[in-house]
């Protein structure tokens, strides 16, 4: 059946969540019944409007907070349980790095790894230097943390995740409050770590975020999990293995009218862009019936859903809704 399934029957889930389930003290249940299953080596997109339940769930993940109800396991051992035996093999950047402003990056870094007992003392300084040039901190290691931006905060937090080789990064939406550039810059760099082998699980509440950098997905809604599997799986389950028919034209009236009679279905028009259900078919026929009655097409072609389409279609809500 779904990828969940063929995951479980190989064991190679990072993380595998049974029903897990949390209910505040003041009743809110922020996470109901999830079942998550990360494969080994993929780029996870947890993704959710804000409230949708993503950080409570990676609290529980990492033994910060204890559910109420079902079970996580990470990297194959049950948490919280196993919290002292999983974690120094995850590297996790929750809710922005906490950092010392009067020190300089590398200082913050040396600090950090001071603080990890397993790690030898002797090759501290390499090791430090090494994840800054990672995250291309080194030129600007010797700054005072507070003169960093957003966005080199969100580096140094990420190399203090790195500083150790791990099994399992977990990130919680690590690009929140950078412009678009620093995105641009943590998305590559994400995409890097995830070449070297290790298992990325980030949240986000950004859907083409999620298109640009991951592999996987789970969708989150109100504190269920709405879908999961792979990132064109998951799109073209909700809408379609085909996804749908998009012609631009500067005739897009009589486009219409030609379009309809060829069985498009659910057709909008927007200005010059037309989109619909394609009908089953030949679609090279469709665009010689285009040509035919006169229609200059300037493009004409099968747009995959998008994660924005699996959602709306999924949960019959806007994505920007807060739950
Ligand atoms: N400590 C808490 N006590 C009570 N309710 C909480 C607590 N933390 C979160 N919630 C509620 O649980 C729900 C899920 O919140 P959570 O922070 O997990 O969502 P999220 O998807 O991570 O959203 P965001 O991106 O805004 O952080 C929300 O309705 C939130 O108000």
């Amino acid at each position: 059946m779904s990828e969940a399934t063929a995951v479980r029957g190989n064991d190679s889930a990072v993380i595998f969540t049974q029903g897990l389930t949390k209910r505040y003290r003041g009743g809110q249940l922020a996470v109901d019944g999830l079942d998550l299953s990360v494969p080994r080596g993929s780029v996870f997109g947890f993704l959710g409007p804000n409230g949708s339940g993503k950080t409570t769930t990676i609290r529980m993940l990492l033994g910060l907070i204890e559910p109420t109800g079902g079970s996580a396991h990470v990297l194959g051992a049950p948490m919280p349980g196993s919290v002292r035996r999983v974690l120094p093999r995850v590297g996790a950047l929750i809710e922005g790095p906490a950092l010392y402003g009067f020190l300089s990056g590398r200082e913050n870094l040396l600090r950090y790894d001071a603080a990890d007992p397993t790690a030898d003392p002797r090759t501290r300084v390499a090791r430090v230097d090494r994840a800054l040039e990672r995250v291309g901190l080194s030129a600007a290691a010797a700054k005072k943390a507070r003169a960093y931006s957003l966005g080199m905060k969100q580096r140094l937090g990420l190399a203090a995740a790195l500083l150790q080789p791990r099994d399992l990064l977990v990130l919680d939406e690590p690009t929140n409050g950078l412009d678009p550039q620093g995105m641009r810059e943590i998305r590559a760099l994400v995409r890097e770590l995830a070449g070297d082998g290790s298992t990325v699980f980030l949240s986000s509440h950004l859907l083409d975020e999620i298109e640009q950098v991951c592999t996987h997905t789970a969708v989150m809604h109100r504190g269920r999990l709405v879908t999961q599997g792979r990132v064109e799986e998951v799109a073209e389950r909700a809408a379609g293995a085909r996804g749908r028919l998009a012609v631009t034209t500067p005739d897009p009236g009589e486009a219409a009218r030609v379009l309809k009679e060829h069985g498009v279905a659910d057709l909008v028009t927007e200005g010059e862009e037309l989109s619909g259900e394609p009908p089953p078919g030949d679609l090279a026929e469709l665009n010689a019936a285009l040509v035919r009655a006169g229609v200059r097409v300037r493009a004409f072609g099968l747009r995959r859903a998008s994660l924005e389409d699996v959602f709306v279609s999924l949960t019959g809500e806007g994505f920007d809704v807060a739950g």
